[in-house]
């Protein structure tokens, strides 16, 4: 079953287009990484799925259906969790805000991180902050996971742990990062946008193997930053 399915999307600011002519389909239960350089429309892309943009053209499909804020959820890169709030705080917040809340995968996530609901906000580390951002996603019950740059300013130990979170998650997913290496252990698909248009999109195994003879990159990273320097985006 197709999870994500965004036809012909674009976005477009006054005369420049962020994002254009955009048109993918991700698998139920997919983990898919979207790469690109700077500026390349990758949280263009992450908020016209979640419906926090509104598009200049096409649109998007959620599990077969048009756009729903409750099948979707959605970590923004700031992570904007209330500060002064415990951890029990933020969970009976999502409980009265989402009629889905789902109170044992959200708790489960947390306790196997060892994150105690007494715990300020405020007071935890940002792998932690991260680990509660996405514990209250996974509780909003949604199918459909978008995670905008989760690895983002996270020590090597916290990025670790974070990304084994992402993988144990039963959901699909789609997450931005510019951390390569860390990506390909936990996704098997692939999203590279260059200057606003899809270039690569599919199957890491699949996208591996249709490389024409004499390109023969072997992970995730070599294929990424071929196409980028071909494309004239990377050095
Ligand atoms: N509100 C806005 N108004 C005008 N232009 C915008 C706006 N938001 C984004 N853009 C432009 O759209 C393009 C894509 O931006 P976007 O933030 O989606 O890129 P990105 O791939 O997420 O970049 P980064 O990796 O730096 O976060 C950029 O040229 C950006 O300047």
């Amino acid at each position: 079953m197709t999870a994500l399915e965004t036809i012909d999307l674009g976005k477009r600011y006054g005369r420049r287009w962020a994002l254009r002519e955009c048109s993918v389909a991700l698998p139920a239960g997919a983990m898919t990484a979207l790469v690109g350089t700077n500026g390349a429309g990758k949280s263009t892309l992450l908020h016209l799925v979640t419906g926090l943009l509104a598009p200049t053209t096409g649109g998007v499909r959620v599990f077969g259906r048009p756009l729903e804020m409750a099948d979707v959820a959605f970590v923004a890169q700031d992570k904007p969790l209330y500060r002064r709030w415990s951890v029990a705080d933020l969970l009976r917040f999502g409980a009265a805000t989402n009629p889905r809340w789902d109170h044992g995968r959200a708790r489960s996530l947390l306790d196997a991180h060892h994150i105690a609901p007494g715990e300020r906000a405020d007071r935890l580390s940002g792998g932690q902050r991260t680990l509660v951002a996405l514990a209250l996603a996974v509780g909003k019950g949604a199918r459909l996971l978008v995670l905008d740059e989760p690895l983002a300013e996270l020590d090597p130990l916290a990025r670790v742990r974070v990304m084994r979170a992402i993988r144990d998650l039963d959901a699909t997913v789609l997450l931005s990062s510019h951390i390569l290496a860390d990506l390909a252990e936990v996704c098997d698909h692939l999203i590279l946008l260059h200057e606003g248009r899809v270039r690569l999109c599919g199957a890491f195994t699949g996208l591996l193997a249709a490389q024409p003879a004499g390109h023969r990159a072997a992970t995730l990273e070599d294929l990424v930053l071929e196409h980028l320097r071909a494309a004239g985006g990377a050095s």
